[in-house]
């Protein structure tokens, strides 16, 4: 179940709030300028190709591409069995930003995005069907987990892919990780 768990950063160990409720994440996250929306997915072969998942998402990347600008588009894919799931994992483990707006649209499996506003951190356990922007600079991180099973559709207005520019702070190491979260999204 999508899950957003909010905590203040100065009491990271705890979540203040939490809320399964798809409305009440999106009023909350929406009231930061942040969108999250539930958008219908389809069956996927279990082998598919990037092109493959692309050509079956054309419609939505191609409204997205229209709606905000969007140049490209590319497939984030793990699998538990992948021999590199540790170090991709690391790779979006530290807090970043981006010089763009960041969307996101989940079509398999769950991930867990971290946003860092305000004195408060929004921990959004996304699931399939997730469709989540964390806004151009917005401090954040991603966490997949140590057995990542996910496939994420991304959009970017830079033609050179995913860029990030990581902000150095420590926040990530001091927030619960997705292993601690998991739990709490059942
Ligand atoms: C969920 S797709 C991989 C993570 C990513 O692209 C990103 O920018 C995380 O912050
Ligand atoms: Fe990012
Ligand atoms: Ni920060």
């Amino acid at each position: 179940m999508t899950t957003l768990s909010i905590f203040n950063q100065s009491q990271p160990d705890a979540a203040h709030t939490v809320t399964t409720d798809p409305q009440v994440i999106s009023d909350t996250l929406a009231s930061q300028g942040v969108r999250f929306e539930r958008w219908p997915t389809r069956e996927l072969p279990a082998d598919a190709s990037q092109e493959q998942i692309l050509a079956i998402y054309a419609e939505e990347v191609a409204a997205l591409k229209r709606e905000c600008g969007f140049l490209t588009a590319d497939v984030v894919s793990l699998n538990p069995d992948n021999p590199q799931k540790d170090a991709f994992r690391q790779k979006f483990l530290a807090e970043h930003t981006h010089s763009e707006d960041e969307v996101r649209f989940f079509v398999r499996g769950q991930g867990l995005f971290y946003l860092h506003f305000g004195g408060q951190v929004y921990a959004l356990m996304c699931q399939k069907n997730d469709l989540i922007s964390v806004p151009n600079g917005t401090h954040h991180w991603f966490d997949m987990g140590p057995e990542p099973e996910f496939t994420c559709i991304r959009l970017f207005t830079n033609p050179d892919g995913w860029v990030a520019s990581f902000t150095g702070e420590d926040i990530a190491a001091r927030l619960p990780r997705y292993e601690a979260l998991a739990g709490v999204a059942g």
